[in-house]
């Protein structure tokens, strides 16, 4: 019998680009889809690019409304999900995809989002060490942030492996869109066409804390990131450029070995040959992650690049294939490889 799922959110790009996942689930239904200032409006006036569900109505976003379906997708703004979550029953697998949910550390919370802090779901980056387990028949999820997805991915073997050590260093570049679809004037094309910028420098990004939870726990002591972020006139897409200081004696070979047996059996995560470096195209529309590791002679530092599509795996993506480990299905159904290029 076919999972019956509902998104709420589902005129925003996250909500749209789960149900776009959706739709192409061969064990998935797609139920009700709700939304917030849109509701009354038909989804194919939002998201003309998701035909088949074109005639669907967004409703308002109602324990109501959610109740009935076996999987509800939360993508909706930070503070919203918890309220929402709590109202729907413990035998529904709830997918949170804002971050309500994703910090073990209330304190880390309070800084960095100025709300009481909800609690701490099981983590939905299955790639991490431990992350299948706790995911297996979960009923509750919180997917990552798109940034650290791409970081925690490009630097977790280095730390796990003890290859690395002392803080990391992150400069990474999104598409827009990981900004939402609501009007923002930083946003106009006029302002990011042609031009890139940072934002949230020296340690304001609320990613920060967690991508340091995930290289804590990887390293099994606290690893500090300096984190910068930048907005790039692309619609999708996420590049991050992570360094850490290798440890004495660590050599290429080491690092290479490392991350080519960290990532042979993953389905999704890339080690690209050596000499080939992660691009943005490569990645887009699909769950992929391309990855690229070097050690810096010099700098004595070890260098892993990933891209990713912010949309896919740094959202949906990850959600969907976290809500297959869930429900014991293939952790690969529905879920593209193959990205679009040029
Ligand atoms: N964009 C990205 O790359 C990523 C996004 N996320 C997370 O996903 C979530 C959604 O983000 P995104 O899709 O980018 O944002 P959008 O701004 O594109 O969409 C937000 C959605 O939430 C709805 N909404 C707004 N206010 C409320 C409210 N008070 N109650 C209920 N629904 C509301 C909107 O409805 P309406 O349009 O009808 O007002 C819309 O459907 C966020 O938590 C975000 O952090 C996570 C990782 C990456
Ligand atoms: C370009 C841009 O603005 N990106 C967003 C990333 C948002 C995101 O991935 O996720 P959550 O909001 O779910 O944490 C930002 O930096 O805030």
């Amino acid at each position: 019998m076919a999972v019956r799922a509902a998104v709420a959110g589902a005129s925003g790009y996250a909500g749209g680009e789960v149900l776009r996942l959706l739709a192409g689930h061969p064990e998935v239904e797609i139920g009700a889809v709700t939304a917030h200032s849109s509701a009354g409006r038909r989804l194919g006036e939002l998201q003309p690019h998701l035909l088949p569900l074109a005639g669907l109505v967004l409703q308002d976003t109602t324990a109501e409304v959610l109740a009935g379906h076996d999987v509800v997708f939360l993508a909706l703004p930070h503070g919203q999900s918890a309220a929402v979550a709590e109202q729907l029953g413990k035998d529904v697998l709830v997918v949170d995809m804002g971050a309500d949910f994703r910090l073990k550390d209330a304190a880390d919370w309070e800084r960095f989002y100025g709300s009481p802090h909800a609690g701490t779901w099981p983590y939905g980056l299955p790639e991490l060490p431990g992350a299948r387990t706790a995911l297996a028949g979960t009923r509750r999820i919180a997917v990552p942030g798109c940034y650290p997805t791409a970081v925690s991915l490009a630097l977790v073997p280095a730390y796990a492996a003890a290859l690395a050590e002392d803080e990391a260093v992150v400069v990474a570049a999104s598409g827009t869109s990981g900004a939402g679809k609501a009007a923002k004037p930083h946003l106009l094309g006029s302002e990011v066409m042609g031009s890139m910028s940072p934002y949230g420098v020296g340690g304001g990004h609320r990613h920060t804390p967690e991508m340091i939870q995930n290289l804590s726990a990887a390293a099994g002591a606290r690893v500090g990131v300096s984190f910068t972020p930048t907005l790039a006139p692309m619609p999708r897409g996420i590049l991050a450029t992570c360094t850490a200081r290798a440890r004495p004696g660590v050599t290429a070979a080491d690092v290479r070995a490392v991350y080519e047996k960290a990532y042979a059996d993953e389905p999704f995560v890339h080690l690209l040959p050596e000499g080939q470096w992660p691009a943005t195209a490569s990645v887009y529309g699909s769950n992929a992650v391309h990855l690229q590791v070097a050690l810096d002679p010099d700098a004595h530092r070890i260098i892993a690049i990933s891209a990713i599509d912010n949309l896919t795996k740094g959202t949906a993506g990850g959600a969907v294939q976290s809500m297959n480990i869930a429900l014991g299905l293939p952790e690969v159904t529905g879920l593209p490889t193959i990205g679009v290029a040029p």
